[in-house]
């Protein structure tokens, strides 16, 4: 069999892209026949891409390709399994001395060749070769670049937004650090002070600009529905501030509204390129950019590059959560040995000379700090929820499954019940253990979760649209169903089927329009200013109104759009815990599906948990799946460190 026999039959049974397979047809048709492992490698390049990762890991390739590129993908079919050679068996094909002929092929490392292999170990298609590159550039240059700040007050400042410094202050560090390169990341967990450091930063940078000018200051997050939290928890946080640094802030950042990504770089229809880039830099001296975990390879490459030199580059994120669906973990990759700090010593020193912090502890530095963790030497992680205690309810669920701890989650998978009742710390934290996503115990979990939801709409109006149309927006907030799956029975179709019957009756189809309906933005769609992860609800205003569909526009304001405006959405009483980050639901139900597969990871369980804000149910039907979920990492490819 030959391999684009292989690819091709991958495709017929839905294992690769059409785009993957066109591009080995491509190269075979330029290259001849001989060029068959290229052109088989670069489809698996591409594939990976499909599976968010800029580059083929060459090493993982030949010691777990299955693993690593997930073929046989988690919902393959008997039949395609029977019919399609594993990742390992169609590798086996491959002459042994495959990894030898890259480097010697005129597809590989020539100008303008299609592929570039980096340090042996990693196959890039060009464009992404770039946006690493180019990434890495940019972020090395604002590494070296000082901030124009006066700082000699600066233990002044800081003594009076975070008390004084005799305690080791995560927050307070993030602070000191950020006013000294042009870069910086603030990492951590859910309620770790990301959003009350930033307010503290942003106070700081403006009370010691060197200038008598505002800072200009742009606020931005991947989705509009981040940049609507940003926004609101950044105002939230700003009444907590000393007086003085209010007043400050009110003054010199009027608009302190954050914006999609998009917005903030000028998308432009019909185009990958945005208004703002090298040749038009923003008009910015700091860009603070929230939920950065999401921010794909290709969007923090046009981000890094529409930047002047002099910009300074804040990221806030959580990095253990599940990068975006698109290719690249940025931020993870930036960060992912951020628990342990890694400070060169002069870094360390330079904190506490700058009268910013006592001595770091000597855990926290690392002698080869500067020369291999460089992205480190500005990363700070917030290591303490102040919104969960890392011993109670969601904060311990969280913590046991970022850790990969399953000693405690072995006894509370068996009888969270039990735990719950000897200990109220543990109320808020449940399981439900289910042979079928039909069972009752879900139904009646869905009907109570959507009732308040309901009664609003049956509600109507009462002459008050507005008003209504905001208490629908917080009502969808409050109750979400999570899948770890797309397909299957316990995956995100089925259960919006099920859930549109158990709420609406059998009459009722998920995929048509209903009042009551649920509906995520699949793809950004410029024509009607919706991104991609935005959620609305079908509603109707008055009897004789056609039903609209109610979504939070990017300015805050309420838009109520008719559905044939619409062009890529989908139902979302359940939704992929993929599709969910950036968002927060007082409730959270986490459904895993009933078989394993390399998909369900400790990132996936984190995220999806770290989604609830009240409450958090784990429906299963093995607790065995759970436990090897805790106990899979996501495996990052890239060259970014
Ligand atoms: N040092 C502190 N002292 C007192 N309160 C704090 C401190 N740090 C954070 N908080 C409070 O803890 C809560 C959570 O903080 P914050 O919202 O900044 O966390 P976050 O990391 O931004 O959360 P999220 O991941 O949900 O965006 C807020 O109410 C904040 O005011």
């Amino acid at each position: 069999m030959t391999h684009l026999h292989i690819l091709r039959t991958w495709h017929q049974h839905g294992w690769l892209r059409a785009v993957d397979l066109s591009l080995a047809e491509y190269l075979l048709d330029k290259l001849g026949a001989d060029a068959e492992a290229i052109a088989f490698l670069a489809a698996l390049t591409s594939h990976q891409l499909g599976h968010g990762h800029p580059c083929l890991d060459l090493a993982s390739l030949a010691s777990e390709a299955d693993a690593l590129l997930q073929l046989p993908p988690e919902n393959a079919s008997f039949e395609s399994r029977h019919q399609c050679l594993t990742a390992t068996q169609a590798l086996a094909q491959l002459p042994s001395d495959w990894s030898q002929v890259l480097p010697t092929s005129i597809a590989v490392n020539q100008p303008n060749s299609p592929l570039v292999l980096s340090d042996e170990k990693r196959l890039y298609l060009r464009r992404y070769y770039h946006y690493e590159q180019a990434i890495k550039q940019d972020l090395n240059q604002r590494c070296a670049t000082q901030p124009e700040l006066e700082v000699s007050q600066l233990r002044k400042t800081l003594d009076a937004l975070f008390g004084n410094a005799e305690q080791l202050s995560w927050q307070r560090l993030a602070c000191a650090m950020a006013v000294r390169s042009g870069f910086t990341i603030i990492t951590g967990g859910p309620g770790t002070g990301k959003t009350y450091t930033v307010v503290r930063l942003l106070a700081t940078l403006q009370h010691h600009r060197s200038g008598s000018k505002p800072l200009r200051i742009r606020l931005a997050a991947p989705t509009g529905k981040a940049a609507a939290r940003m926004t609101s928890s950044i105002e939230g946080e700003l009444g907590n501030l000393p007086e003085q640094f209010q007043v400050t802030l009110q003054q010199t950042m009027p608009n302190r509204q954050a914006v999609t990504l998009h917005r903030l770089l000028g998308s432009q229809s019909h185009s990958r390129e945005f208004k703002h880039n090298r040749r038009n830099p923003l008009l910015a001296d700091v860009v603070i950019v929230d939920e950065a975990s999401m921010v794909d390879i290709e969007m923090m490459a046009a981000l890094t590059g529409a930047l002047a030199p002099h910009t300074q580059l804040i990221l806030l994120g959580d990095k253990d959560q599940l990068a975006s669906v698109e290719a690249g973990a940025v931020l993870g990759q930036l960060c992912e040995q951020a628990e342990q700090g890694h400070y060169a010593p002069e870094l360390a020193d330079w904190l506490a000379d700058s009268h910013a912090l006592p001595q770091l502890p000597e855990q926290y530095c690392d002698s080869n700090g500067a020369a291999r963790w460089p992205y480190l030497q500005h990363t700070v992680m917030l290591h303490e929820s102040r919104r969960f205690n890392a011993e109670q309810g969601i904060g311990k669920l969280a913590h046991e499954v970022n850790t990969q701890q399953t000693e405690w989650l072995v006894d509370w998978l068996s009888d969270a019940k039990r735990i719950a009742a000897e200990n109220p710390d543990f109320a808020n934290i449940h399981t439900l253990e289910l042979t079928h996503a039909s069972q009752k115990p879900l139904r009646v979990l869905v009907q109570e979760g959507y009732q308040p939801l309901l009664e609003v709409l049956q509600r109507g109006p009462e002459g008050a649209v507005e008003q209504w149309g905001e208490q629908l927006l917080a009502q969808l907030e409050r109750f979400q169903l999570l899948a770890a799956v797309r397909s299957g029975d316990w995956g995100v179709e089925h259960l919006n089927k099920l859930i549109t019957q158990w709420l609406f009756g059998e009459q009722v189809s998920a995929d048509k329009w209903f009042v009551g309906r649920p509906v995520m933005v699949t793809q950004n769609d410029y024509s009607v200013d919706l991104r991609n992860g935005d959620i609305g609800l079908a509603v109707r205003i008055g009897p004789a109104e056609p039903i609209r569909v109610l979504f939070r526009g990017a300015n805050g304001e309420l838009r109520w759009l008719l559905p044939s405006r619409l062009a890529h959405i989908e139902t979302a009483f359940a939704m992929t815990i993929h599709k969910s980050q950036g968002s927060e639901f007082n409730h959270t139900v986490v459904v895993m599906p009933d078989h394993d597969s390399p998909i369900l990871t400790k990132e996936l369980l984190y995220t999806g948990i770290t989604r609830a804000s009240e409450h958090c149910t784990l429906v299963f039907k093995q607790r065995e799946l759970v436990l090897r979920a805790t106990e899979r990492r996501i495996r990052r490819s890239g060259g970014l460190t």
